[in-house]
């Protein structure tokens, strides 16, 4: 009866989709398909029945969504903050941190943890990008002959980690130059296994994943163990440190010093221990949620768009040079001098390159809610207990949008911000669950991408990217490319 009750309500919004069979619903047009090539099919879909589908997987009712009306109502809700069952995968590392969290948890939580990305806070890592993306770039000179194929992915990831680990534990696990380090191989690990899961439907229920990928299972139950054992250990350390410059008189609210009462940059871990929650400080595990979370969202996004921007621009000569000749022009000739915060926001064109490199390969392709009760959206009523997925790549592709949708065009985003409807383009979401690290992932990007720019002539070589949609947007054949020393 309540199946029938959304069957009905979803058919009287208007929405339509394949005939669902009983039992199964619609899950066989799964079968044989992977995320590689779920793009095909989502818009053979869209094809047929419009920007909004409805499938029916069992005795789920899921929406898939490339529309940026429904977009706007979604995101500019309070109510529609809920994460549908996609996330739960994640919950074994990241508990109930503010990616999975929902209700009044995740509201307290947002408040304590958005002065954490203040600007002053950010500006102070900027450095950390620059000595990360350093020792990347000296790393890749032995690659840099101009015919060698060089695989990004693994080289960005590690790099990515070093900076996420520094900033948000204010600990080096140097995973650049030691990549069997526990710690960071069992991040690295996790989030491989996880990724695979996620484009295996029946891998993603836990007692099928551990009967039939048992070996995998336990590496994974391993990972975790490694992985929060590491977090609370640091948490420990620093809490430690932060009572005894309390004790010895020498503590200042919103600063870090060290037992000499040197002043030290702050980490986000810093910032999460001299937090309080209606006067009361986190406990040890809420803030492990909240560095393990940091640790998720903020190394595998960021590497996906890292190297899908590199391998554009080494399809795109015109606009590499473009980026060189600005780089030049803000931060000079000089190869070593260390970027700025100012310097980077002054990178205009560049910040164009990487957000129309959003636009066709977004770090998140898609994100999940569900309804908790009947809501409206774009004028019609979808039934409690909806599963919504927005498409947001799609979505981003829309021609009446986007024209020349599928070409990369940076100049579209040049004082054009205005005339860009803010709910079409949305990579880093929008409303009050937005990406809480957008202002970070756009510096540690420029930073990044404007280090491998000044070294590098980014060259065409090796296979074209293949999008695979997973959690985080990676290619099946990774992102490739050709490097060649700038004289
Ligand atoms: C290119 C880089 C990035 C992209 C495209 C991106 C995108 C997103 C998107 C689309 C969401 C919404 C997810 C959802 O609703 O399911 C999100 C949430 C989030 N992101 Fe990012 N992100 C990036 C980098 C980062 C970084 C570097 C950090 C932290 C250092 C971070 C931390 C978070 C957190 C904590 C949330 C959850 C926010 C909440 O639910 O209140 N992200 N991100």
């Amino acid at each position: 009866l309540y199946k029938r009750r959304r069957h009905v309500m979803i058919a009287k919004a208007g929405i339509r989709g394949p005939t669902p069979l009983p039992l199964f619903g619609n899950m066989l047009h799964f079968v044989g398909n992977t995320t590689a090539n779920a793009y095909d099919l989502f818009d053979k879909l869209t094809a047929k029945y419009g920007k909004v589908v409805r499938m029916w997987m069992g005795n789920h009712c899921v929406l898939f969504v490339r529309d940026a009306k429904f977009f706007e109502d979604i995101f500019k809700s309070q109510q529609l903050i809920t994460k549908n069952n996609l996330y739960d995968l994640l919950s074994g590392w990241l508990g109930q941190g503010l990616l999975l969290s929902t209700g009044p948890k995740w509201f307290s939580r947002r408040k304590i943890i958005t002065p954490t990305f203040h600007f002053k806070i950010l500006e102070e890592f900027v450095e950390i990008f620059d000595q990360q993306s350093h020792v990347m770039v000296k790393s890749l000179m032995e690659k840099a002959d101009g015919k060698t194929v060089v695989h990004m992915f693994p080289k960005v990831c590690l790099m990515a980690l070093d900076i996420i680990t520094e900033t948000a534990m204010g600990v080096k696990v140097h995973a650049q130059e030691h990549p069997e380090f526990p710690y960071a191989k069992a991040v690295t690990d996790t989030s491989n296994i996880m990724s695979d899961r996620f484009v295996k439907p029946f891998d993603r229920f836990d007692g099928y994943f551990r009967i039939f990928h048992n070996q995998k299972y336990h590496q994974l139950q391993n990972n975790i163990k490694i992985m929060h054992d590491f977090t609370d250990k640091v948490i420990n350390e620093r809490r430690e440190a932060l009572q005894k410059s309390i004790d010895s008189g020498t503590y200042q609210a919103g600063s870090s010093v060290d037992e000499m009462g040197i002043k030290k940059r702050m980490a986000f871990l810093d910032v999460l221990l001299q937090s309080t929650v209606g006067g009361k400080p986190l406990t040890n595990k809420d803030i492990r949620e909240e560095v393990d979370t940091f640790m998720f969202e903020g190394h595998d996004t960021t590497t996906s768009g890292i190297c899908f921007t590199l391998y554009l621009l080494s399809r795109h000569p015109d606009v590499q040079q473009k980026v060189l000749e600005e780089i030049h022009s803000v931060i000079g000739e000089d190869k070593e001098k260390p970027v700025t915060m100012k310097d980077l926001q002054e990178l205009k064109y560049l910040d164009c390159v990487i957000k129309e490199s959003q636009r066709l390969y977004p770090s998140v392709p898609t994100i999940g809610r569900v309804t908790e009760q009947d809501v409206v959206i774009n004028g019609v009523t979808i039934p409690a207990n909806t599963n919504i997925t927005l498409l947001m790549y799609a979505a981003m592709k829309d021609p009446d949008y986007f024209p020349k949708p599928e070409e990369f065009l940076p100049e579209r985003f040049m004082n054009t911000e205005d005339k860009i409807n803010p709910f079409a383009y949305v990579p880093f979401s929008a409303g009050p669950r937005n990406c809480i690290g957008q202002k970070f992932a756009m510096a540690e990007m420029k930073s990044t991408v404007s280090k491998m720019v000044r070294h590098f002539e980014l060259l065409p070589l090796g296979e074209e990217v293949k999008p695979v949609m997973n959690m985080v947007l990676r290619s099946e054949t990774d992102a490739q490319l050709g490097l060649r020393v700038r004289k």
